[in-house]
């Protein structure tokens, strides 16, 4: 049978309240009851009803009508979207005609015949449902204006390592498929996650972004799920949640490596059951999106750390894209340094054609641990600062002259090691030498010796 939802009567008079409870039961999902107008608020907040049964006069002035329009006017600040239906026993067209042009959606008189209510009531409940989803879909709306941000934007990689993403991204194109894009701190992330969204089936459907990285984590829940009204203090009006506005389309996770475990466990549980509840509510609903996720964090050493959860995991890397850092992309270092140049040349309107080649050089010798931020913001600075039609060496300066080792030449580092494993050693040891050397499997003056060469 279809449900007429939750539905608040408001009417002081008991033998009414009796007999609509008894009529409505069947078909309500809940019903509430208010015997004053003043209890009007606090159901709206706590009780969130989709159709208000609103008698209009109370003891006060009893056939003016003016209550009735009073609490009219403070439901539908409470709630713009709500569905009042009028109750009076003093009929008459004008004040039907009236309460409608205030905002009511219809009118009942009383008593009433059981047929006509109930009809009055389900076109009520559509009402209230359609208008529930016109507001999510003008959310959405908001969202897609903004997820075009970028589609015009040029991306640059003609590197073997790059077109093997390229390649990737288009093997994707017409799956569903979840995907984690892993790299280093502005190698492209981002860029590669709207990539992936702009040739997926679900183009043209909302694209929701939340960076993980940026949001308080007290937010992380009502920022994911949304919330209603008076869920907590600052919950004024209800709020869809990312993934409710996203559902249809896309949902992109950046920085999932900083979600606490007690989100994980909530994220995970939602992507299993395809339904979410907003904060405050117990109501379940459905979602429907497709993630993509990213971090620069070594997410299995966060898993192996019991940081981050492998069931977790499993849900979200169906397909994992690596995006290699700058210094592994070649010469695509340069093409992009073009095409900064030539994007700032235009916005601060310089002459300027290009770099020398001991500029190039030095560009090409750099490590760019910020990646292709760094290199767009070293760009945008020479454009600013630079004279001339050739951009020179002195017009870029780095914090780190000398490449840095990479992650994993660091770990695989000999001596590096050989460092650690000696002052471990000597720490659990403290300092007492022939249990340090005991600690790593050689002699007293082996240790002495390596402890001389590595100048500790
Ligand atoms: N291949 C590319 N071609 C052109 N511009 C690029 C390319 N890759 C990145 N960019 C630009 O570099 C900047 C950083 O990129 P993006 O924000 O996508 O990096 P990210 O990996 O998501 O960074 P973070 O790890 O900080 O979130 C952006 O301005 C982006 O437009």
């Amino acid at each position: 049978m279809e449900q007429l939802g939750k539905i608040l009567i408001v009417d002081d008079n008991e033998d009414v309240l009796f007999a609509l409870n008894l009529l409505l039961e069947p078909y309500a999902e809940k019903i509430k009851v208010a015997v004053t107008p003043d209890r009007i608020e606090h159901f709206m907040t706590t009780f969130q009803p989709d159709i208000i049964l609103l008698d209009m006069n109370f003891s006060r002035d009893a056939i003016s009508g003016q209550e009735g329009f009073e609490s009219l006017e403070q439901i539908l600040h409470i709630d713009p979207q709500a569905v009042v239906i009028f109750m009076t026993a003093y009929a008459d067209t004008d004040k039907a005609v009236r309460a409608i042009k205030a905002g009511a959606t219809d009118f009942i008189p009383k008593p009433w015949e059981k047929e006509k209510l109930l009809a009055t009531l389900f076109s009520g409940i559509k009402l209230r449902r359609s208008r529930c989803e016109v507001n999510l879909l003008k959310e959405q709306v908001e969202v897609l204006s903004g997820a075009g941000s970028g589609a015009e934007e040029s991306i640059i990689g003609e590197s073997a390592a790059m077109q093997d993403v390229f390649s990737t991204v288009e093997k994707l194109r017409d799956t569903d498929a979840n995907i984690l894009i892993l790299g280093e701190n502005g190698t492209g992330k981002d860029v590669i996650a709207r990539l992936l969204y702009r040739s997926s089936p679900r183009y043209g459907r909302p694209f929701v972004t939340i960076d993980l990285g940026s949001i308080p984590e007290q937010l992380f829940e009502s920022e994911l799920f949304g919330y209603e009204k008076g869920a907590f203090t600052d919950a004024r009006k209800s709020k869809a949640g990312r993934m409710e506005v996203a559902t249809g389309g896309t949902l992109f996770l950046d920085e999932i490596g900083n979600l606490s475990l007690p989100m994980q466990a909530k994220l995970l549980t939602a992507i299993e059951k395809r339904q979410i509840s907003r904060l405050g509510s117990t109501q379940a609903v459905s979602i429907d999106v497709r993630l993509i996720c990213a971090t620069n964090a070594d997410i299995r050493r966060l898993v192996e750390e019991g940081e981050f959860r492998q069931d977790l995991l499993y849900r979200i890397n169906t397909i994992e894209l690596h995006i290699p850092p700058l210094r592994e992309r070649g010469n695509d270092i340069l093409l992009l340094a073009d095409y900064f140049l030539q994007r700032y040349a235009r916005k601060y309107q310089k002459e300027m054609r290009g770099l020398t080649r001991e500029a190039k050089a030095k560009l090409l010798k750099y490590a760019w641990p910020g990646n292709v931020r760094e290199l767009q913001h070293t760009m945008e600075r020479a454009v600013i600062l630079g004279d001339g039609s050739l951009l020179r060496p002195d017009n870029f300066i780095f914090q780190a002259s000398t490449p840095r080792l990479k992650k994993e030449e660091e770990v695989l580092n000999l001596e590096l090691l050989e460092r650690q494993a000696v002052e471990k050693a000597m720490r659990l040891s403290e300092g007492n030498m022939t249990r340090a050397a005991e600690y790593l499997g050689i002699t007293r003056f082996a240790l002495y010796r390596k402890i001389e060469k590595l100048g500790l």
